[in-house]
């Protein structure tokens, strides 16, 4: 047996941090399950196939292994999707930036927040007290063109009584969502994806779950306010968290927003 070298201590140092990493992405982005799922089979194949050299199960774990790449890419797109967006969230990637960029982020953080966060969590406050139902959707780093397509294009700067406007009841463009993009009001009356996540509680629909299938399939922000209850919630990183007041969504915006 070969001796116990640097080499090898380095080289089990790296794949600890390598699955601890991964188990880290996959945990904040909401599918720790599959990383469970997949620790447990490989480590029954290591076990039965590799250790113990089981002929007939080993077999039959070796032929999964060599097809298991595209079962689990066609049964869990939704989730490997999140988990790359996730993996290319630039905040990650941040100290890289910074190294050749120097910027002030108090000073970002402070414009961002007067020109998008405030006209946005007012119109939602004066929303929520008119029980107008309302889904504002903002960007962050995944394009959302396809979404801004389904909808009709307006390209404004953020105005708390535009976005009240847009979602007044009569408007044409009250149905659908808002997207913000680029710290502008994009587009209105868009489509996005449904979640079917069974754990939504049944009592919110499809406005609810429009915001969750959007913060699911991209790293984008969704705020809803219930048209039956007046209550504003927020979907991110295939999160819904409801019954915010509008300092709960503000506080929530700014965090979110300026870890930019
Ligand atoms: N896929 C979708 N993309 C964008 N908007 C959608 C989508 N599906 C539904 N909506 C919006 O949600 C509205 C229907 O909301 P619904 O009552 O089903 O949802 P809800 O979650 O119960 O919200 P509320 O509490 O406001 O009633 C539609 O009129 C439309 O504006």
């Amino acid at each position: 047996m070969d001796p116990f070298t640097l080499r090898d201590a380095l080289d089990i140092a790296l794949a600890a941090l390598l699955l601890f990493y991964i188990y880290r992405i996959m945990r904040e982005s909401g599918t720790i399950n599959i990383f469970y799922g997949l620790l447990a089979f490989i480590v029954v194949w290591v076990v039965a196939s590799q250790i113990l050299e089981m002929k007939l199960i080993g077999t039959i774990l070796d032929k999964f292994m060599s097809i298991g790449l595209l079962i689990i890419v066609i049964l869990f797109q939704d989730q490997i999707k999140r988990f790359l967006v996730e993996l290319g969230d630039h905040k990650r990637w941040r100290f890289l930036r910074n190294l050749f960029h120097h910027r002030n982020p108090a000073e970002d953080a402070d414009e961002r927040g007067r020109r998008l966060i405030i006209p946005i969590v007012y119109a939602c406050m004066n929303m929520a007290k008119s029980k107008t139902g309302a889904l504002i959707v903002i960007q962050q780093n995944v394009p959302l063109e396809n979404y801004e397509r389904s909808g009709d294009i307006i390209d404004a700067l953020p105005n708390s009584r535009l976005i009240e406007n847009i979602f007044f009841k009569n408007s044409p463009l009250h149905d659908g969502a808002l997207i913000v993009a680029d710290d502008r009001l994009k587009s209105a009356g868009c489509i996005l994806p449904v979640s079917h996540d069974r754990n939504v509680p049944r009592a919110l629909g499809l406005r609810h779950r429009s915001a969750l299938g959007i913060s699911q399939a991209t790293d984008a922000i969704a705020i809803v306010v219930s048209e039956e209850t007046g209550g504003i919630s927020i979907a991110h990183k295939g999160r819904l968290t409801t019954r915010l007041s509008s300092a709960d969504l503000e506080h929530n915006l700014t965090q979110i927003l300026h870890q930019l």
